[in-house]
C-alpha cells in the first residue's frame, strides 16, 4: 500500500505556463527592438543595455524550470509497517566551534534527536565535534544523562516539542497548558525536569567558562567515545575525527564522511539524518514521515534522500533580510521536486546509505571491485556495506573494544579519500509539512547574512566553472528542465553585470538627457511596460499565494537587489581567490549567537549595517549615483520638459529611490552612531 501521495500544484498551472509563453514573446520583441536599433545606430549605451537585458532574460528563462511542474507531497505514516519492522536510522549532528555554536544550544539539538519518535533500538545519534573541544564532550555526557529522563517523559505525555529549550520557552506554552489540563501529575513532573534541565545548562556553562575547555584543537588524534549504550534511549556516540594542520579536511563534508564510516561500524542504519548543530528536531515524527518515501512499495527504490525545508525559530514578522529564503523553500524546491528532485540543502535531509555506495539504484553489485580504493582499507567497514546491500541492520559479534579501535582508525586523516556524492539514476524528494520538522538559527543581522551569502555564492560560482558545471557536464546527463535549475543556481553571479548596468547607465543618461528606453508615446514602450508588470506580478502572485503580504513583496525586491550585488561581487572575488589558492581566510562558519541590539533592530524591521562597511561599499556607490542623477536629472527635466522621451528612466529612478529608502535610512543612522 502506498505510504505517500503526490499532487501537482494544479491551481493556476496552465495560466502559469501561458504566462511563461507570453513573457518569452515579449522578451523577443524587446531584443528585436534593441538589436535592430544597434544595427542602425551603434552605441555603447545601447550595447550595454542589451547585454544587461540578455542576462536578465537568460536567468528568467532558467528560473521558469522551477515553475513548470511544482508538486507537493503528503505522507501517511499510519500505513507504515509496525515499529519492529522499521529500518535502523542514524542521526548525524555536526558542530565545530563553541564560541559561535554555544554548547548548550548544540545539546538541545542532540537531545531533540535522541527523543525522535522512533524505536530506541533502531536509532543512533552521532555528534561530530570538529573542534575537538572538551566542553562538547562534557556537554554530550550531560545531555545523554538528561535525555534518559527526558525521553520517557516525552513518550509518556506524547510531547511534540522535544527540544527542551523550545518546550520550556513561550513557544511550548500551548502544549504545556494542554497537557496540564489533561493530567494532574504533569505539573510536578514538568517542574522536576525543568529543574534538571537548568542544572544541565548550568553545568555545561560552568565547565565551558574555562577557556581551556572551549579551545579548538586542530592538531589532534581521533577520539571516539560511546556516551550511551543502555537501551532505554538510543545509542549515543561522540566522534572527533583526526585533524592535522597540513592535511585537507574538507570541512563539514569531511566530518560527514567520517561519521558515515564510524556509524557503519556501530549501528550501520540504512538511513541517515543529517542536521546542523543549530537545527533542532521540532517534530519527532519526521523520521517516520521520511520513511514513508523510503519504504513505499512502488516508488521507493531510487530515492536517494528526502529533504525537509530549512526553517528558523528566530525570524521576525517583517524579516527584512529574507533570512527565511522564502522563495527557495516554497517555490524552487517544490519546482525541482516535480522534475527530478530537490537539491541537498545540507541540513534536515534523510539520506539512504545505498545512494552513497552503489553506482545506481539498479546496480547494487560491483561496488566491491576497487572497494578498498573507494572506501579505504577497513575490512570491517567494507563488511558493513554488504549489510546495506541486503538492506539489513549490521549485526556483529565483534567486541565493542575492537569496534572502537577500528572506529578510531576510520576516523583518521588517512581515510579522507575521495568525497562521496550521490550518483546517477537516483531521485530525491521534498516534503514540506505544516509543522516545521527542523528549526534552526538564521542570521538576523546584515553582516552575518552577507557572510553566509558570500560563502554560498562563491561555492555556486565554483561549481559553475568546475568539471561538474551544468553547462558542460549536466547538459548531456540531466534532463533539460532539471538542468536549467542548476544553471540558474550557478549563474546568479551574472546578475551583478546586469544590475551594475541598470544601476548606472540609465541614471547617468537621465542626468544628461539621453533616453535609453522608447518614448512613452511609442508602441515599443508597451513592450518594456509589459515586461516590468509581468515579472512584478509573477512575483507578487507567488508571495500572496504563499501567505505573504504586499510588504513582503516590496521588501523582497529590495533585499534581492542587495544580495545580488553583494553576492555577485564578493562571491566571485572569493571564488576566484579560492580557485587560485589565494584564499587565506578560514571557513566562514555561520554565527549562531546574535547580539541583542542587532536583533532588536532586525525585529523592528530596520537595516543595521554595522561592521559591514566593506560589503556595503558597492551599494553605497550605486546609491549615490542614483540619488545625484535622480535630483540632477529632475532639475534638467523640469527645465527642458522632454518628459515624453525620459518617462521610462524617470520611472526606473523613482522606483529605485523608493525601494532603497530604508537602506538610506540605515546608512544615515550608522553614520550618526560613529560621530
Ligand atoms: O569544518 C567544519 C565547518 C562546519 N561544520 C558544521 O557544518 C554545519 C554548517 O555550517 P554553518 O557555517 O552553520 O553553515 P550555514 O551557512 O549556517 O549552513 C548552510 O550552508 C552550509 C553550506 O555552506 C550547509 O552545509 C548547511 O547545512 C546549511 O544549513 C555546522 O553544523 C557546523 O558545525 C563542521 O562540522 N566542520
Ligand atoms: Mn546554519
Amino acid at each position: 500500500m502506498a505510504t505517500f501521495h503526490t499532487e501537482t500544484v494544479q491551481s493556476g498551472l496552465a495560466l502559469s505556463r501561458l504566462h511563461i509563453l507570453f513573457h518569452s514573446v515579449a522578451l523577443l520583441f524587446l531584443y528585436y527592438y534593441r538589436i535592430s536599433h544597434i544595427l542602425l545606430e551603434p552605441s555603447f549605451v545601447w550595447i550595454f543595455m542589451t547585454i544587461a537585458e540578455l542576462i536578465f532574460g537568460e536567468l528568467w528563462l532558467f528560473k521558469q524550470a522551477f515553475r513548470w511542474r511544482p508538486v507537493s507531497r503528503a505522507v501517511m505514516p499510519e500505513k507504515l509497517p509496525s515499529d519492529g519492522k522499521l529500518p535502523a536510522l542514524d542521526i548525524f549532528v555536526c558542530t565545530v566551534d563553541p564560541e559561535k555554536e554555544p554548547t548548550v544550544q548544540v545539546m538541545d539539538t542532540v537531545i531533540s534527536a535522541i527523543a525522535m519518535d522512533y524505536p530506541s533500538n533502531k536509532l543512533a545519534v552521532y555528534l561530530s565535534d570538529d573542534g575537538g573541544c572538551p566542553v562538547t564532550l562534557y556537554g554530550i555526557r550531560e545531555a545523554s544523562r538528561f535525555a534518559k529522563e527526558w525521553v520517557p517523559f516525552c513518550r509518556k505525555y506524547g510531547i511534540n516539542s522535544r527540544c527542551p529549550k523550545a518546550f520550556f520557552s513561550p513557544m511550548g506554552e500551548d502544549e504545556r497548558e494542554l497537557l496540564l489540563l489533561r493530567n494532574h501529575e504533569f505539573l510536578a513532573e514538568q517542574e522536576q525536569l525543568k529543574a534538571k534541565y537548568n542544572i544541565m545548562q548550568k553545568n555545561i556553562d560552568e565547565f565551558g567558562r574555562d577557556p581551556k575547555n572551549r579551545s579548538i584543537v586542530f592538531d589532534r588524534p581521533a577520539r571516539i567515545e560511546i556516551i550511551n549504550e543502555q537501551s532505554e534511549i538510543p545509542l549515543v556516540v561522540y566522534v572527533s575525527r583526526e585533524r592535522r594542520p597540513n592535511v585537507p579536511h574538507t570541512y563539514k563534508g569531511g566530518a560527514l564522511n567520517t561519521l558515515l564510516r564510524v556509524s557503519g561500524l556501530f549501528s550501520n542504519g540504512p538511513y541517515v539524518l543529517v542536521v546542523d548543530c543549530d537545527m533542532y528536531c521540532n517534530d519527532p515524527s519526521s523520521a517516520k514521515q521520511a520513511m514513508c518515501f523510503f519504504l513505499d512499495p512502488e516508488t521507493s527504490k531510487d530515492i536517494a534522500f528526502v529533504q525537509f525545508p530549512q526553517m528558523f525559530h528566530n525570524l521576525s514578522m517583517k524579516d527584512i533580510y529574507d533570512s527565511q529564503h522564502r522563495h527557495a523553500f516554497t517555490t524552487m524546491w517544490q519546482g525541482m521536486d516535480g522534475l527530478r528532485g530537490p537539491g541537498l540543502s545540507g541540513s534536515g535531509n534523510y539520506l539512504s546509505r545505498s545512494a552513497l555506495i552503489f553506482p545506481s539504484p539498479y546496480e547494487k553489485d560491483g561496488y566491491e571491485h576497487n572497494a578498498q580504493n573507494k572506501f579505504g582499507n577497513s575490512t570491517m567497514y567494507i563488511e558493513s556495506l554488504k549489510a546495506i546491500q541486503g538492506q539489513q541492520t549490521y549485526k556483529t559479534s565483534i567486541s565493542r573494544n575492537v569496534i572502537l579501535q577500528e572506529a578510531q582508525a576510520v576516523a583518521s586523516c588517512s581515510y579522507e579519500i575521495a568525497q562521496i556524492g550521490v550518483m546517477r539514476g537516483w531521485r530525491s524528494t521534498y516534503l514540506y509539512p505544516k509543522r516545521p520538522c527542523f528549526l534552526g538559527c538564521a542570521p538576523t543581522d546584515f553582516m552575518e547574512g552577507m557572510l553566509q551569502l558570500v560563502k554560498w555564492s562563491s561555492e555556486l560560482f565554483l561549481l559553475g566553472i568546475s568539471k561538474y558545471s551544468p553547462f558542460t557536464y549536466g547538459i548531456s546527463r540531466i534532463p533539460i528542465l532539471h538542468n536549467f535549475t542548476f544553471c540558474y543556481f550557478t549563474s546568479t553571479c551574472q546578475y551583478i553585470v546586469a544590475l551594475i548596468v541598470y544601476g548606472i547607465i540609465p541614471q547617468v543618461c537621465f542626468l544628461k538627457g539621453t533616453p535609453v528606453f522608447p518614448k512613452v508615446t511609442e508602441p515599443w514602450f508597451v513592450v518594456f511596460a509589459i515586461l516590468y508588470v509581468s515579472s512584478q506580478s509573477q512575483h507578487l502572485i507567488e508571495v500572496l499565494y504563499g501567505g505573504g503580504s504586499l510588504g513582503t513583496w516590496w521588501d523582497e525586491q529590495r533585499i534581492w537587489i542587495v544580495k545580488s550585488i553583494v553576492g555577485g561581487i564578493f562571491g566571485s572575488i572569493l571564488a576566484i581567490k579560492k580557485r587560485f589558492g589565494l584564499n587565506k581566510a578560514k571557513f566562514i562558519l555561520s554565527n549562531k549567537v546574535v547580539a541583542k541590539e542587532k536583533f532588536e533592530k532586525y525585529e523592528q524591521g530596520k537595516f543595521e549595517f554595522e561592521d559591514a562597511a566593506l560589503f556595503m561599499s558597492p551599494l553605497v556607490g550605486l546609491l549615490i549615483v542614483n540619488i545625484l542623477c535622480f535630483f540632477g536629472g529632475l532639475w534638467r527635466l523640469f527645465n527642458v520638459k522632454d518628459f515624453e522621451k525620459m518617462s521610462g528612466q524617470l520611472f526606473l529612478l523613482g522606483y529605485l529611490a523608493a525601494l532603497s529608502y530604508p537602506i538610506f535610512e540605515g546608512i544615515i543612522t550608522m553614520k550618526s552612531k560613529v560621530q
